[in-house]
């Protein structure tokens, strides 16, 4: 599968704040709090980036959320292909970084690919795939059992290893997405991708920042 290079996103990507402004945005891995322990290459922003098709099928989730007055909270969106070749580095890299106890206390770093955790080829780099929870109107997130990037069986949306009211949260997130056109995983609550996604072969590399789609927008919190 081809690897797009390139400095802006091609036609057909969005910053999510365009289109759905009231969709929450915590883009960890352009910060510090991650499981890598570091900002990870290629985010320049902690902006949503996505497919149009993704965005509007996002908003048509949050939306259906709201008259539970509840809605969506996204941890990451579009994933420039240097980001995933950074978590491969940083599987491979023999020292610890202190991110262990927090993220995958008891699947070693070097499993996180073979189990599925994490891929080589990411679906986040063809722009349709979001990691994503619910969260209150208030905005505080809905608890879930385990936290977003806790890579461990319990995370799995089948889990039984974690609490009723965890349960029934994941089965709503699964259906308002499901509905709105997204496949789950069986490995990770957060993780979904469109099911007719406009770029399924190509995985994109040009960096997230706020001036890479047309329009320039892209703000942060999303309020
Ligand atoms: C790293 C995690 N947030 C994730 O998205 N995992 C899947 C498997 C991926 O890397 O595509
Ligand atoms: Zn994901």
């Amino acid at each position: 599968a081809p690897v797009a290079e390139g400095r802006d996103a091609p036609d057909g990507f969005v910053a999510l704040a365009d289109v759905a402004p009231g969709i929450r945005q915590d883009v960890r891995y352009a910060t510090p709090h991650n499981f890598t322990g570091d900002t990870v290459d290629g985010y320049r922003a902690p902006v949503c980036l996505l497919t149009r098709e993704a965005a509007l099928a996002l908003r048509a989730a949050h939306r259906a959320l709201a008259e539970r007055d509840l809605g969506l909270l996204v941890y990451d969106c579009y994933r420039p292909q240097r980001a995933v070749d950074r978590f491969l580095r940083w599987a491979d890299d023999p020292r610890d970084g202190g991110t262990r106890d927090e993220y995958h206390p008891r699947v070693p770093k070097e499993r996180l690919f073979d189990e599925g955790y994490l891929a080589a080829r990411s679906g986040h780099s063809r722009g349709s795939t979001v990691d994503v929870t619910l969260r209150r109107a208030s905005g505080e997130a809905v608890d879930m059992g385990t936290p977003f990037d806790f890579f461990d069986p319990r995370s799995a949306p089948a889990s039984r290893d974690v609490g009723k009211g965890a349960r029934a949260a994941r089965a709503l997130l699964a259906a308002a997405l499901t509905d709105a056109g997204f496949e789950p995983v069986a490995t990770e609550w957060w993780h979904f991708t469109l099911r007719e996604e406009p770029f399924p072969d190509t995985y994109f590399d040009f960096p997230v920042t706020r001036g890479a789609v047309a329009g320039g927008g892209g703000g942060g919190g999303g309020g």
